[in-house]
């Protein structure tokens, strides 16, 4: 739907990298009517998120109304260049991770800054590649734009309805202050998942099975290709190193009161414990929405089931035979333990009858 700032109508779109984002981000398009391509350095990438579904592996036919670049923050600058050298596009936007670097390199690399405006979805995972990729992977999510003083009210609209077409939140801010932000809330915290991830790597057989969803959470994004996060690390470096200070006096402070509790045996004032545990709490009461959480268009029928051969075959041939289409699925499972939790995504209106017919065929489904 058009909104009063939303002079262009995208009808079609070019996506440069093809992969996590630019798949996901192609998804969306494709799903929503926008005819779109795909280029990847590696025509293999962009030939597999065809067969996706996220478009055609092939040049555009003339100028297309957008162009997306979904390559690592370092690259956009020289893509952006050489796009705009053979005319590619009307308007243009990147989704990289950061947002200064990439506007300074295409600057000084010449390019039109009139039709080109940053972008960053927030919303992204711990794999790479377009068989990672889904088309619903930014509902809901905001999406940074940063306009440059140059950047043309058409490149500007346009870059607003490719996010809303992907069902995200259009969010405007200055290019500096999205990577202060960012280093704080993605930046940094990835870091810390893949420190404390890294305590792991060597660490006891005996410990590490026993890992339960606390540890899952704090770690899943270090998970993550180390390559691209270099690239995003490398050109946000101070606000991330700045951010990892602060949280070094807290880490320096924690220790310390470990330590004298250690020491006394329990009869230490844990004060400083409280506090970093309090605060913790005010913190993550701050986080909007539900974290990690499905889309909230979807509800979930968690499903236990056993640690057996064709548990997962029995319970989804019965969810069949219960009519139900799965939107998104998830499993919670620890080795050794004789269960697991299967939770199912389904259309809201279905979740009460398959609930009703799982039980009916013996499952236990969690409240
Ligand atoms: N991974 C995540 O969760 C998120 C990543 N981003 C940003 O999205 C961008 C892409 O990241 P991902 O999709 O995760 O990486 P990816 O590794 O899955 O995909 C990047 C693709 O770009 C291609 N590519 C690299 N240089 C290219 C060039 N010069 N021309 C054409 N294609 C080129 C690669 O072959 C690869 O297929 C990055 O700028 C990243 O900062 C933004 C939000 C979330
Ligand atoms: O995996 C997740 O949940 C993320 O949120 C990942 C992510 C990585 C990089 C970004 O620039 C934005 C989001």
């Amino acid at each position: 739907m058009n909104t009063p700032d939303s002079a262009p109508t995208l009808r079609t779109a070019l996506v440069v990298g093809t992969g996590l984002i630019g798949t996901s981000v192609a998804l969306a398009l494709s799903s929503r009517g926008v005819a779109t391509y795909l280029a990847d350095t590696n025509p293999a990438v962009a030939r597999f998120a065809a067969e996706l579904g996220a478009g055609r592996a092939e040049e555009p036919p003339g100028p297309v109304d957008l162009a997306i670049l979904g390559v690592p923050p370092t690259h956009v600058g020289r893509v952006l260049a050489d796009l705009q050298a053979r005319d590619a596009a009307a308007a243009y936007t990147d989704v990289a991770s950061v947002k200064a670097l990439p506007l300074g390199d295409a600057e000084r690399l010449g390019c039109d800054l009139c039709s080109y405006v940053g972008g960053h979805p927030m919303a992204g995972r711990e794999r790479s590649g377009p068989a990672a990729a889904r088309g619903d992977l930014f509902e809901g999510r905001p999406w940074v734009l940063t306009p440059s003083p140059h950047t043309s009210p058409h490149a500007l609209a346009a870059a607003r309805e490719l996010a809303r077409l992907c069902g995200a939140l259009p969010i405007e801010m200055d290019p500096a202050a999205h990577d202060h932000a960012v280093a704080l809330v993605s930046h940094a915290p990835h870091l810390v998942s893949s420190l404390m991830a890294a305590r792991l790597a060597d660490a006891a057989d005996e410990a590490v099975r026993l890992c339960g969803q606390g540890i899952r959470d704090v770690t899943r994004i270090a998970a993550s290709d180390p390559a691209l996060w270099v690239d995003i690390l490398s050109c946000n470096a101070a606000a991330v190193a700045d951010v990892l200070e602060a949280l070094g006096r807290d880490l320096d402070k924690t220790v310390t009161a470990l330590r004298a509790l250690a020491a006394g045996h329990g009869s230490a004032d844990p004060a400083d414990l409280t506090d970093v545990l309090k605060r913790g709490n005010a913190g993550v009461a701050r986080i909007p929405g539900k974290h990690g959480a499905p889309p909230a268009r979807y509800a979930v029928v968690p499903v236990i089931i056993g640690d057996r051969p064709g548990e997962l075959a029995r319970l989804f041939t019965d969810v069949g035979e219960a009519g139900v289409n799965i939107e998104d699925l998830a499993i919670e499972h620890s080795p050794g333990q004789p269960v697991g939790l299967v939770e199912i995504s389904v259309e809201p209106a279905v979740a009460a009858t398959l609930t009703t017919e799982l039980r009916r065929r013996g499952w236990t489904v969690q409240e």
